[in-house]
C-alpha cells in the first residue's frame, strides 16, 4: 500500500543554502493494509521528516514514495486532497494542533468544510458522534468545549476521530503517545489496535522502543537518517543484529528491577 524506495531528504541551511543536512538517507519502507509499522529512532534520526514526506508535506530530495503504486510527491490541490482523504497524520502535542480561541470541535467543522460541504448538518452531527464513539469518547463530554477544558488524551482521541471521519486507510502517528500519562497511553494504544483490526494501517513513529514492541507487526530502526535494522518486531527485539538496536534496548527501563541495580 505505502512504499518508500531509496528515499533521501537533504535540507539546505544558511542564508545562501550553502550548508546541507541529510536528514534521511536511502530509506526503504513499506506498510501494508492493516499493518502497524513502528519507526523507531532517537531524536534527530529523521522520523518526523519521513512522516512529513509520507503525508505529502515535504518532498524527498531523492527516491520515490508511492501509495497504491501512485507517486505521492508532486500531488497538489485536488490530487493532494484526495490523498489526504486516505492518509492522515496525528502528531505529538495535541494542544498545539488546537487553536485555544476556538472550541475543540472546530477541527470537525473544518473537515466538513474542506471535504464534505454537501453533507447536511444533522447527518454530519451523526457522523461526528459515530467517529467519537469509535475512539471511545462520549460526544457530550467533548463537544462544545474549549481545548483547555479537555485532557491531552481526549484531545488526542479527537484528532484520531477527525482522521476517521475521512475514512482513512493509513494513519501516520508521530509520537502521539509521548505526552500522555501512563493509563491514557495504554488506552490510545489499545484503540490503535482496534483500528488496525478493522483494517487501518499505521506508521507509528516513536523514540520509545517499549511502545513500538507493544503495538507493531514490523519495526524499522532508524539512526542518523538511515535504516540500521528492519523486520518483524518479535525478531528485531529477540535478536537485534545492530549494536545501535542493542543499545536502545538496553536503555529501556526494566520493570522488575530497581533502577539503582545494574540490569543483567
Ligand atoms: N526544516 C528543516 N530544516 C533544516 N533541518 C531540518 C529541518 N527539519 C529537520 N531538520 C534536521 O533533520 C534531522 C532530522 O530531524 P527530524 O525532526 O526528522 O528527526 P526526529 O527523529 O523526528 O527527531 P525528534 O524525535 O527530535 O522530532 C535533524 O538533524 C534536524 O535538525
Amino acid at each position: 500500500m505505502l512504499e518508500l524506495e531509496a528515499v533521501s531528504k537533504t535540507y539546505r541551511l544558511g542564508a545562501f543554502g550553502t550548508r546541507e543536512v541529510t536528514a534521511v538517507r536511502d530509506v526503504d519502507l513499506t506498510v501494508e493494509r492493516g499493518e502497524v509499522v513502528s519507526l523507531i529512532g532517537e531524536s534527530g534520526s529523521g522520523k518526523t521528516t519521513i512522516g512529513r514526506m509520507v503525508l505529502g508535506l515535504a518532498a524527498p530530495t531523492k527516491g520515490q514514495i508511492r501509495f497504491d503504486g501512485v507517486p505521492v510527491t508532486g500531488r497538489r490541490g485536488r490530487a493532494l486532497k484526495g490523498y489526504h482523504r486516505q492518509v492522515q497524520g496525528v502528531f505529538q502535542d495535541p494542544f498545539s494542533t488546537f487553536n485555544p480561541v476556538f472550541k475543540a470541535d472546530r477541527v470537525f467543522a473544518l473537515v466538513r468544510d474542506g471535504f464534505f460541504p454537501d453533507v447536511p448538518t444533522t447527518r454530519w452531527r451523526e457522523r461526528v458522534e459515530a467517529a467519537l464513539h469509535g475512539v471511545r469518547l462520549e460526544p457530550a463530554d467533548v463537544l462544545d468545549k474549549y481545548p483547555h477544558q479537555l485532557s491531552g488524551g481526549q484531545l488526542q482521541r479527537m484528532l484520531i476521530a477527525r482522521a476517521l471521519l475521512l475514512d482513512i486507510r493509513l494513519l501516520v502517528a508521530d509520537e502521539i503517545i509521548s505526552m500522555l500519562d501512563a493509563s491514557t497511553r495504554i488506552d490510545v494504544l489499545n484503540l490503535l489496535g482496534e483500528l488496525k483490526a478493522a483494517g487501518l494501517a499505521v506508521l507509528f513513529v516513536t523514540h520509545d522502543l517499549a511502545l513500538g514492541t507493544y503495538i507493531s507487526d514490523r519495526t524499522v530502526i532508524l539512526r542518523a537518517g538511515e535504516v540500521v535494522e528492519a523486520g518483524p518486531t518479535q525478531e528485531v527485539f529477540a535478536d537485534p543484529r545492530h549494536e545501535y538496536t542493542r543499545n536502545l534496548l538496553a536503555a529501556v527501563p526494566h520493570l522488575h528491577s530497581r533502577w539503582d541495580e545494574p540490569v543483567k
